[in-house]
């Protein structure tokens, strides 16, 4: 299976605040910017591996600022490490006020998608490879990232989770 880049999985997706989008004090609600992320990450890890893609875990999700109706919404999806059949998506989202042309950060999160075969089982995703500095942070990253949700998911003993122990264990 051919490996791909990070820059291969891109992808940039535009959606407009509109008052059906919003929360009683007019800023976009959490729950759709989550719905409008999903699908980003979707798109983004059905590009890295060519298959339909399953949402495994969100991690951390923290809204530093409000999105305002009438505002766009700015998501930029791209995967930042492949597995084995999971690929980790780092999106970032901003907000951004065409009429007085200025763009605010609103949040960052990492989701995890699963590839599926044709029976819906997990299937092997080509590796991936970091070519920019930044794609080589966030590759670093990620297992330290995967060490931690697939403990909390119960997945993981803690004992394995070497590179997160690291961390904290000094040798
Ligand atoms: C054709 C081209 C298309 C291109 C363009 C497409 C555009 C198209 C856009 C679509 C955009 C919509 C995208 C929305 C997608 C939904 O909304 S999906 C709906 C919500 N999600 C679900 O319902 C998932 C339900 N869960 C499941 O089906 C299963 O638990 C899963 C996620 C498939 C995992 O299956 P499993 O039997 O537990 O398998 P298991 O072998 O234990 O683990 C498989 C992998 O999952 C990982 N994993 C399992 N649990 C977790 C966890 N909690 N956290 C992290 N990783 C986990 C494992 O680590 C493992 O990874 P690898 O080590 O193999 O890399």
């Amino acid at each position: 299976m051919e490996s791909k880049t990070a820059s291969e999985s891109f992808i940039i997706m535009n959606e407009l605040v509109l008052p059906n989008d919003t929360n009683t004090f007019g800023n976009l609600m959490g729950g759709r910017l989550m719905y409008w992320m999903d699908i980003a990450a979707g798109i983004a890890s059905g590009k890295h591996c060519n298959a339909p893609c399953m949402t495994a875990s969100v991690d951390n999700l923290s809204f530093k600022n409000p999105i305002k109706l009438g505002n766009i919404v700015h998501i930029e999806a791209q995967v930042s490490r492949a597995f084995n059949t999971s690929m980790e998506v780092h999106l970032r989202v901003w907000g951004e006020d065409s009429l007085h042309q200025y763009r605010y950060e609103s949040n960052e999160a990492y989701f995890t998608f699963v590839a599926l075969d044709p029976n819906g089982k997990p299937r092997k995703v080509p590796a991936l490879i970091p070519e920019t500095a930044e794609e080589q942070a966030l590759y670093d990253g990620a297992l330290r990232r995967r060490q931690l949700r697939l403990i909390l998911a119960g997945k993981m003993n803690p004992d394995d989770a070497s590179e997160l122990r690291a961390l904290f264990f000094k040798s």
